[in-house]
């Protein structure tokens, strides 16, 4: 049977726009764009699994807010359970230890780049939340 991997990812919030991040060329989904963030180890909870994602893949700390939402997604290779959650900087500047780029968007231009599928219901989320 297919493994489900529990992922927390983190809309990162500053200045009005949202840190969107673009995975490796190698790897799972190469290329393509995602939220910082990781797979939850067993005894942490989702919560914990992000700020120490963070801080290992962006050098930086943030504090966890709201959850958007939980998507689950079936790709080839396993069943994604994707929660995403808003979050904001409290030290740091980002840096590229694993992704190929980043970039600060606002909410209504994030749909413009090529997303992870599990990704796209938060995407959308994001989207609706500061479309006026
Ligand atoms: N971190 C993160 N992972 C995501 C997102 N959307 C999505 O489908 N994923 C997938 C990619 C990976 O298969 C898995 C997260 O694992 P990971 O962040 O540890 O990624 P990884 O590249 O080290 O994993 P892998 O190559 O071993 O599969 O979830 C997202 O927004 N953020």
């Amino acid at each position: 049977m297919k493994k489900r991997i529990d992922v927390v990812g983190a809309a990162i919030l500053r200045d009005g726009k949202v840190l969107c991040a673009q995975r490796g060329s190698q790897g799972s989904l190469p290329g393509l764009w995602e939220f910082p963030g990781g797979k939850i180890e067993p005894g942490e909870t989702a919560r914990e699994a992000l700020v120490r994602e963070i801080d290992e893949e962006l050098q930086c700390t943030i504090v966890v807010g709201n959850e958007i939402n939980t998507a689950l997604h079936e790709y080839d290779f396993a069943f994604i359970s994707l929660t995403t959650f808003f979050c904001e900087l409290v030290e740091g500047d980002p840096s590229l230890t694993e992704h190929d780029a980043v970039v600060w968007l606002s909410p209504h231009e994030i749909k413009s780049l090529n997303w992870a599928p599990a990704d796209l219901p938060a995407v959308d989320a994001i989207y609706e939340k500061f479309h006026s």
